[in-house]
This record gives structure tokens, C-alpha cells and sequence, in this order.
């Protein structure tokens, strides 16, 4: 058999006790505790031990029910049609009795000593720490307690049985939660991050929208018709570090509306207050934040590990070393236990890459990189399974636990899911219909006479309550009664109307209106004072996290990596290849002896013009609308400068668009048999690169002024039709009022090169004829162009090649961030 190491138990199945001598272990090794990456085993005493401190009030449900209820928290349904006080008035926490089960008891004293040490660590940090309104940090990491919560542990049997419990459950949970942190990593210790306390008071959000006539013989059909939409209706609430809010409701009743104002992107039509420390937010906030949308925004040819590593050097602070940057996004890897698929790409809709769960724990990944004091998150855990769905709201708690406030809107969660939360705010359809603690809300309903006939999920429950659906639910009978009511009043009825979701609705909202809400805004009026040193921290100026070049440089190597696919493409190498060998054929050795021949080249002169107008344009054009997305998500969180985005975006593009016209010359060139002398292939190709850059301006330029594919793909279309027309080829008479767009069109400019170029005007004779050569060329020109100079066309060329990218530039920057 083999050999345990020492001090580990040798049965194959650890004891509890086993385990807690190995936490205090780590626990009690300083360099451990510094290090960012804390372990398992620390998160879980840190857990435990701030789970005692945060919830010293709250229940622990009774101790006669048994450590696995306790792990599955399942809600024990109140009687039926029980009326208790509204929530308005104090509710009574069940008090933890004397009761402890005789196994649990024994296991206690064994752990006795262990226990002991660690709470002593606590106190020991608590005492070092500066503590205000509520909030406290040791040198190891904040240890946090819930506002208006003061005093040391005062009871230490209670805190055991917790870290008992947490140690229990931790070891069921170990399954599931993939939290393998490196112990032994170098990372630098960082400042912890800053406190921020959330307070929302009376918050409503409308918006104007634009009707359509509902007949076309209204007589002012043609007129807009603008009406303002009620979105939100007066919501409040508060939410401290350390503690995890839960939005919960219906589709469409105001979530996602809601975490978007609250994380700042929403600025419009918004009345009531939303503070963070007691001041408004501030672009110094971004980088305090962390916002993981409902989509999944991310790079699809990135892997897991390149999107990590660039958003990590692009947001850590530059205080750090590249390579410890590096070394952060390593380990959010192995935090959020992705190492599986580290080198896989994350895929997207027309390439399979990670699973679903993975890409939104990519996402979060990239917000926990930062370390944010406030982290949102709109349904993290939507459309996973619930082990993965439970795996993210732990590594939250967990993250909230540290110090953060974390908020997140929620869909259909599972019992265990749900009592994971600190706090809760049900909305229904815009009006909040609870706000509290998240274990007090079945207490709550209950009280106004909402309780559930059969063993329920809670967040069934509610969520089928701010739906208005009374299925399964006993109602007040003061909500019965306006049913009979109106029955009486309209004497023909002789059966009272059942209770639509509307009046249920209604009457959760008068409810929390008379009972909770009065008390819940008083409270947050008078809520614990900010100190000036935790407002200031919230106002200062905002910092970049790397500098203009380093921006550059990672974004630059961020697009190269991102498009090698489209590089590499096999079609779009085709195309350009194969377009040219039917050039090359079809013009197969050209000569310039004849009018008809020389006809005949310039057809294909202008062709190249036009190619290199055409294909170039197109390709710039969907360069911005895709990546509207990314971008916004970026620049909301001020990632980086648009500067510095805009110059990497169109210079990582240039590799490619220079190496294709290179190839296509070198065929068509020689099998067409063109001039043939150094200078003028080098000259033509000049020219090519030149028209290829002016024409991706026009393409930039198009699609960040619309930023719809549609409309730019159309604008585009229309324009280089006009370029091509008026280039000089098809009509060479134009009558001025419309001549103007000639010296829009670079496909004219780049003809005019390409000819003066090729032709000599004493170099055009035909030959053909008995009587000896004559001059095709009049005066010195072909086709009405003049064959000599070339500077003042290669100089529009240039200003055209900076002024689209100028407009481009000019449209992104007045591009509103879409949430
Ligand atoms: N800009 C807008 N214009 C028009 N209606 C809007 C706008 N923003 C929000 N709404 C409406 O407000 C309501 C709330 O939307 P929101 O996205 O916040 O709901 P939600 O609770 O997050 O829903 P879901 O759970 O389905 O994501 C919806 O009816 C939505 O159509």
C-alpha cells in the first residue's frame, strides 16, 4: 500500500477534522495569505468565518435540522393563509438552540483548537483593521461585516458549527467547483480592492419612443407620433461590500434595465439617485467596475487563454510587469477552472469552439481579472446546466465574500442557487415588489398573506407571485374579498371573477409600497456615513491601465491574431489568384502596336483600377459594424483609447492587403505582357497599394458612419458605381455639373497612374499600316489624360487615403456606446 504523506489521514476518506487542520495550516502561513491567488482552503475559512460575521443575526436555521438540510437549504413552506407582521415591523431570527446532535458535538471539541486559532486570526485582523460604516480590512484581504453589524464574534460555538458547516459542505461541493488556486504563486500582493457601498433611491427610467399610426386614414399619418414608456417606477435599495444581490422577475419586468443604470450605462431619462460611497458616478468608476453583459462578447478566434492575457495587459494597471499580468490571467484560468480549454478557441457562430458554460466563464474571467470593488452581472448562469450554473454563483460569493458588491439579475435559479444571496430585489413589470434580505422573502409574502400550498424552490415562488400567477399560492383574503366585491356591484355576475395577475400584481405593489418601502428608504437615508477618504477614491481622475503605445502594441497583435483565419482564407486567396490567371489569360501576351491592342490594354489598366477600387472597400466595410459589440463593451469599461483601437484596427489589416496585390501583379503583369521595366512594375505596384489604401478609408469610413451592414453594404454599392463610371473610361465627356464626382472617384486618379505609367506619348504609333507609322496620341494625351507628371494625382490619392480614415475616426468617436 502506499505511503500517506505525514500529517494527512491514510483512510481514503479525509474526516472534516483532517481538513480543518490543514486550513488552519494555510491560514496560518503569512506568505499565503498575501498572495492574490489565495487557496481553496482559505477561500472557505475566509467563507465561513465572514459568513459568521455577516450573518450573525440572520438564522442558521434551527440546529435540529441536519447538516445536509443545511447544505441544501431547502425552505420548509409556511402554513398556509398564516398571516404575520408585514415585513415593515422587525422579524424575529430564529435563534440558534442548545440542541447540537452528539456526533457533531464530539467532532467540535476535536476541532476545538483549530477553530480557535483561526477565530483568533480574525479577531486579530478585525482589531488591525480600520473599520467604517460596517467595513473592515486586515493586511490579509478585507474581511467584511454587513453594515450596522459591530462587535467581535460573541459566539464562538455558533461560528465553529458554521465553519463545521462550511467545511461539510465544501467537501460536497468540492465536486463541483473547480477552484484549484496555485498556492505557490508569485504574483505581487495588491491593494485591496476599494469598498463601495450602492445605494439606489427612487430610481426610474422612461423612454421616448416613436409610435406608428395605427391606419393610414388617420389624418396625421405622416407625423411622427413620439409617447414616453415607463420602464422602471421608483426602485430602491442598497448594497454593501461583501454582501451579493439578487434581481429577480419576469422577462421584461426591468432587470436588465435596472443593473445597466445601476453600473452606469444607462445616463438618459433616469430621475432618482444612484450613489456609489455617497457620490454620483464618475468616469474614475469604470475601472472600479466589472459589467458582464447577458451576451457573450468575445473574440471567436481568440483562445480562452489569448483573451484572457490581452484583456489582462490591457487592464491591470501598468504598476505591474507584463509578465505578472500575464500571470494574473493564468490564474483566473485556473480559478474559474478552465485550464480544459485554454488553448481552444472560443468560437462563435459559424465555428465550434468552448461550450456555453465556458465562454460566460470567459466572461467573467475578464471582469474578475481587474479585481473590481463592484461587480454586475446580467444572468450569468442562463442557459446552463445547474452544477455549472451553481460552479459561477459560488466563485461569486466567494468573490463578494472578499470585499466586492456583487449584483446580479437571475433567472429561474435553483433553491441552493438562491439562498446563496445576501439580498433580494423582485421586480414586477417595473415596480419592485420586494427588496431585503434574501432569506427573509418567503417570511415576507407569508406575512402579506402569500404563502405556498406545496414544498416549493423560493425562487418559484416569487418569481410566479411578480408574475402574478396564484397557482399552488394561498392569497390574502383582503385580495379575495375585491373579487367578491366587484361581483356584488355588477348585480347581474353571480359568480365573483377570478384574480387576474394584474390585481395580484397590484397588490404585491401596495403591499411592499405600505410596508417595506417607507422603512427601506428611510434606511438607506440614513445609512452609514462614507468617510471622505472612500468618496475621494470614487471621484479621482480616471487612469488608463497601459499606456497610448502598449494599447497600440497589444491591439495590434490582438487584430493579427484574431484575423490570421481570415489571412490564411482559402477563398479569399482564391479569388484574388484566380481572378488574375483569367486576366492574364485573357489579355495573354497584349501588345500596343495596334489601336485595337492598345485599346484592348487599357481596358485592362482600367480593370486593375477598379479591382483594387472595389474589392478593397468592401472588405474595410464590415471592419467596424463588427466589432461594434466588442468595442462598446471595451470602451465602456475604458479598456483603451479609441486612438489607439482605431491605428492598430487599420494597420493590422495591411499585411494582407499589401501581400494579395503583390501576388495578383506579379501574374497579371507579365502574362499580359506589359511594360517591361523595373520602374514601371514597381511603379504600378506603387499605385495599386495606393488605390487599395484610399479605397479601405472609403470602406472605414462607410461602415463607422452607419455601423449597420445593410445600410453601409448599399451606400458603398451606389458610390463605387458612381467612382467607376466617372473614372474616365466609360464616358469621357462629362458635362460640369456633374464632372465633380470624377474628382471624388480614386479609381479615376489611380487610372490616370496606371496609364501615365505604361504610355509615352512618342511611344503610341501604329505600325500596322503599309504607309509607316503615324501617332496615335494626340497631343501628348491618351483618352483626353495627359501621359506626363503623375505627382498632383499620387497627392489626392494620399489626402484621400487620410481624409476617409479622418471620417472614420470622427464617426466612431460620436458613436454612442450601446449597453
Ligand atoms: N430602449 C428601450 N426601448 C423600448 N423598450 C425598452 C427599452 N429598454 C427596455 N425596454 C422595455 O423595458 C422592459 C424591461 O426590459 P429589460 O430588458 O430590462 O427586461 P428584463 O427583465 O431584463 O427581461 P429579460 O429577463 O427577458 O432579459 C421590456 O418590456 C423592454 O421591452
Amino acid at each position: 500500500m502506499e505511503e500517506t504523506p505525514k500529517g494527512k489521514s491514510s483512510s481514503i476518506v479525509r474526516t472534516i477534522s483532517d481538513q480543518m487542520e490543514e486550513v488552519a495550516k494555510e491560514v496560518l502561513t503569512p506568505a499565503k495569505r498575501t498572495a492574490i491567488g489565495r487557496s481553496t482552503s482559505e477561500l472557505l475559512v475566509d467563507q465561513a468565518t465572514k459568513e459568521v460575521l455577516v450573518t450573525r443575526k440572520s438564522s442558521l436555521a434551527s440546529l435540529g435540522r441536519t447538516i445536509s438540510d443545511n447544505i441544501d437549504n431547502t425552505t420548509v413552506p409556511t402554513t398556509p393563509g398564516a398571516r404575520k407582521p408585514p415585513l415593515g415591523r422587525k422579524m424575529q431570527s430564529p435563534r440558534v438552540s442548545g440542541h447540537i446532535p452528539k456526533w457533531k458535538s464530539g467532532q467540535l471539541r476535536i476541532e476545538d483548537e483549530l477553530t480557535n486559532a483561526f477565530f483568533e486570526e480574525v479577531a486579530l485582523s478585525r482589531a488591525s483593521s480600520a473599520t467604517s460604516h460596517g467595513l473592515s480590512f486586515s493586511i490579509a484581504g478585507p474581511v467584511v461585516a454587513p453594515a450596522g453589524d459591530s462587535g467581535l464574534i460573541n459566539d464562538l460555538q455558533e461560528a465553529r458549527l458554521h465553519a463545521s458547516v462550511a467545511l461539510k459542505k465544501k467537501e460536497t461541493e468540492s465536486k463541483d467547483v473547480e477552484m484549484t488556486v496555485n498556492l505557490d504563486s508569485e504574483l505581487p500582493q495588491r491593494d485591496p480592492p476599494l469598498p463601495i457601498c450602492l445605494k439606489f433611491l427612487e430610481v426610474q427610467y422612461k423612454v421616448i419612443l416613436q409610435g406608428k399610426p395605427t391606419s393610414i386614414l388617420t389624418s396625421s399619418w405622416t407625423e411622427p407620433i413620439f409617447f414616453e414608456k415607463d420602464i422602471l417606477y421608483g426602485v430602491s435599495g442598497s448594497i454593501a461590500p461583501g454582501e451579493m444581490l439578487a434581481m429577480m422577475g419576469p422577462s421584461g419586468s426591468g432587470k436588465t434595465t435596472l443593473i445597466n443604470l445601476l453600473g452606469g450605462r444607462i445616463q438618459q431619462n433616469v430621475s432618482g439617485s444612484i450613489t456609489y460611497n455617497d457620490q454620483p458616478y464618475s468616469k474614475a468608476l469604470k475601472r472600479r467596475i466589472g459589467f458582464v453583459t447577458q451576451d457573450d462578447v468575445l473574440f471567436p478566434h481568440l483562445t480562452v487563454r489569448e483573451t484572457l492575457t490581452y484583456t489582462a495587459l490591457l487592464r491591470l494597471p501598468r504598476t505591474l510587469t507584463k509578465h505578472q499580468r500575464e500571470q494574473r490571467a493564468q490564474e483566473v484560468v485556473r480559478e474559474l477552472g478552465l485550464e480544459r480549454c485554454q488553448d481552444t478557441i472560443i468560437g462563435g457562430n459559424f465555428v465550434r469552439g468552448i461550450s456555453g458554460g465556458e465562454r460566460k466563464r470567459v466572461c467573467i474571467g475578464c471582469e474578475i481579472l481587474i479585481d473590481p470593488s463592484l461587480l454586475f452581472l446580467d444572468e450569468p448562469t442562463s442557459g446552463l446546466d445547474s452544477t455549472t450554473a451553481l460552479r459561477i454563483v459560488q466563485m461569486l460569493h466567494d468573490i463578494a465574500r472578499a470585499g466586492r458588491t456583487v449584483v446580479s439579475t437571475i433567472h429561474q435559479p435553483s433553491s441552493r442557487l438562491f439562498h446563496k444571496f445576501d439580498k433580494l430585489i423582485l421586480l414586477g413589470e417595473g415596480h419592485s415588489i420586494y427588496f431585503g434580505k434574501a432569506s427573509d422573502a418567503m417570511e415576507y409574502f407569508s406575512s402579506v398573506g402569500f404563502s405556498p400550498f406545496l414544498a416549493m424552490n423560493p425562487a418559484d415562488f416569487l418569481l410566479d407571485l411578480a408574475n402574478g400567477n396564484i397557482h399552488d399560492i394561498s392569497v390574502p383574503a383582503e385580495l379575495e374579498n375585491t373579487s367578491h366585491a366587484e361581483a356584488e356591484d355588477n348585480h347581474g355576475d353571480k359568480f365573483p371573477r377570478s384574480l387576474s395577475s394584474h390585481d395580484v400584481l397590484e397588490y404585491l405593489i401596495e403591499a411592499y409600497e405600505t410596508n417595506v418601502a417607507p422603512m427601506e428608504k428611510a434606511k438607506l437615508i440614513t445609512l452609514n456615513e462614507v468617510t471622505d477618504d472612500l468618496k475621494s477614491s470614487v471621484s479621482a481622475k480616471r487612469e488608463w491601465g497601459a499606456t497610448w503605445w502598449d494599447q497600440f502594441s497589444i491591439l495590434f497583435v490582438r487584430g493579427l491574431k484574431e484575423r490570421r483565419h481570415e489571412y490564411l482564407s482559402f477563398l479569399r486567396i482564391a479569388q484574388v489568384f484566380l481572378t488574375a490567371l483569367i486576366l492574364g489569360l485573357l489579355w495573354w501576351q497584349s501588345n500596343i502596336d495596334t489601336p485595337k491592342g492598345l485599346q484592348d490594354q487599357i481596358g485592362l489598366i482600367f480593370f486593375i483600377a477598379v479591382f483594387w477600387g472595389f474589392f478593397p472597400v468592401f472588405t474595410a466595410i464590415f471592419t467596424f459594424p463588427q466589432e461594434r459589440a466588442m468595442l462598446s463593451k471595451e470602451r465602456a469599461v475604458d479598456m483603451y483609447r479609441l486612438s489607439a483601437y482605431f491605428m492598430a484596427r487599420i494597420l493590422s489589416d495591411l499585411p494582407l492587403d499589401l501581400f494579395l496585390p503583390i501576388g495578383f501583379l506579379l501574374i497579371v503583369y507579365f502574362m499580359a505582357h506589359l511594360r517591361m521595366t523595373v520602374t514601371a512594375f514597381l511603379l504600378t505596384m506603387l499605385t495599386t497599394f495606393l488605390s487599395i489604401v484610399a479605397s479601405q478609408g472609403l470602406g472605414l469610413a462607410i461602415g463607422a458612419a452607419f455601423m449597420d451592414l445593410k445600410k453601409a453594404t448599399t451606400l458603398a454599392s451606389v458610390t463605387m458605381m458612381a467612382f467607376m463610371l466617372a473614372g474616365g473610361f466609360f464616358v469621357q465627356r462629362v458635362h460640369p455639373f456633374i464632372k465633380w464626382i470624377r474628382y471624388l472617384s480614386f479609381n479615376y486618379y489611380t487610372y490616370k497612374i496606371l496609364l501615365k505609367i505604361q504610355y509615352d506619348a512618342d511611344q503610341l504609333y501604329d505600325c500596322s499600316s503599309p504607309s509607316g507609322c503615324k501617332s496615335i496620341a494626340t497631343s501628348s494625351s491618351l483618352r483626353g489624360i495627359p501621359l506626363d507628371g503623375g505627382i498632383k494625382e499620387a497627392t489626392v490619392m494620399l489626402i484621400m487615403v487620410f481624409g476617409y480614415r479622418l471620417l472614420a475616426y470622427f464617426s466612431l468617436l460620436r458613436m454612442k456606446l450601446r449597453v
